[in-house]
């Protein structure tokens, strides 16, 4: 929208709110996905479910700004992330949306810390005391310190899954969104990882929002949406 502001001094209730977005992918018939409403507050913690195809990584893209909607708002705190350029919400992701997908994006041959640190890089931030936060991190999240110079492809997928994690968190995003990052795990696996990354984020004050067609982890969560009754909305669970 041109001439539009980016950032409203209006203060925001919602760490993430969405009005009448609408997105299609270039060439296909009909909306992909259309959502009236969707408004969360500090700490809430959503869990998004729906079958495969359904859409879920596509909202996925549209909240962290990977992609953008072709009608509707969408706002990240204060700053109107629809009317960002490419670059600039690439930066606000890094710094303000932490991001764990299925594919979970480690460097191979990096070491465990400095995929974590990875993500000041990207954001461009010089927090002090980022490294000695990535150990506790990573710690916390049951990786001990001697597994933090070894090479992240050295690493089970269970591991590398709490890496992602561990990056997703380190500079105490507004926002989580994590896309079925259980998927490999087995249910003590899963389990255990489920309510470390939810201790984690509530530590930072984190709002979470979580997908997955696995209906056995809604329990985690005090909100749900499902993708076949979007225009219903968030319910409590
Ligand atoms: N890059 C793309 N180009 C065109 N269509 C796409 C693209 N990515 C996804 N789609 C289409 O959008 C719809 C939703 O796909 P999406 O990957 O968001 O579903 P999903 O619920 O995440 O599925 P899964 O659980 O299998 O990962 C599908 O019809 C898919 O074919």
């Amino acid at each position: 929208m041109k001439g539009a502001a980016e950032v409203t001094d209006k203060p925001k209730k919602y760490v993430i709110e969405l009005k009448n977005l609408r997105f299609r992918w270039p060439g296909k018939q009909g909306w992909q996905l259309a959502l009236a409403q969707l408004q969360l507050e500090a700490g809430q913690h959503l869990f998004i479910r729906g079958a495969s195809g359904s859409g879920k990584t596509t909202l996925l893209n549209l909240l962290s700004g990977i992609t953008t909607p072709d009608e509707g708002e969408l706002w990240l705190q204060q700053t109107a992330m629809h009317r960002l350029s490419p670059s600039k919400r690439d930066t606000l992701r890094a710094r303000q949306i932490g991001v764990v997908f299925q594919q979970l994006n480690l460097i191979p041959y990096l070491s465990v810390l400095d995929n974590v640190l990875l993500i000041a890089r990207f954001a461009n931030e010089k927090v002090p005391g980022l490294q000695a936060r990535a150990a506790l991190l990573l710690e916390h999240l049951g990786l001990d310190a001697a597994l933090h110079g070894q090479k992240a492809s050295s690493l089970s997928v269970g591991q590398q899954q709490r890496v992602a994690i561990a990056r997703a968190l380190l500079l105490r995003p507004a926002l989580l969104i994590a896309d079925e990052p259980t998927s490999a795990l087995d249910a003590d696996n899963r389990d255990a990882f489920m309510k470390l990354m939810l201790a984690e984020a509530d530590e930072s004050g984190t709002t979470v929002i979580f997908v997955s067609h696995d209906q056995a982890l809604q329990g985690y969560f005090n909100w749900h949406l499902l993708m076949d009754q979007l225009e219903q909305g968030v319910q409590p669970c």
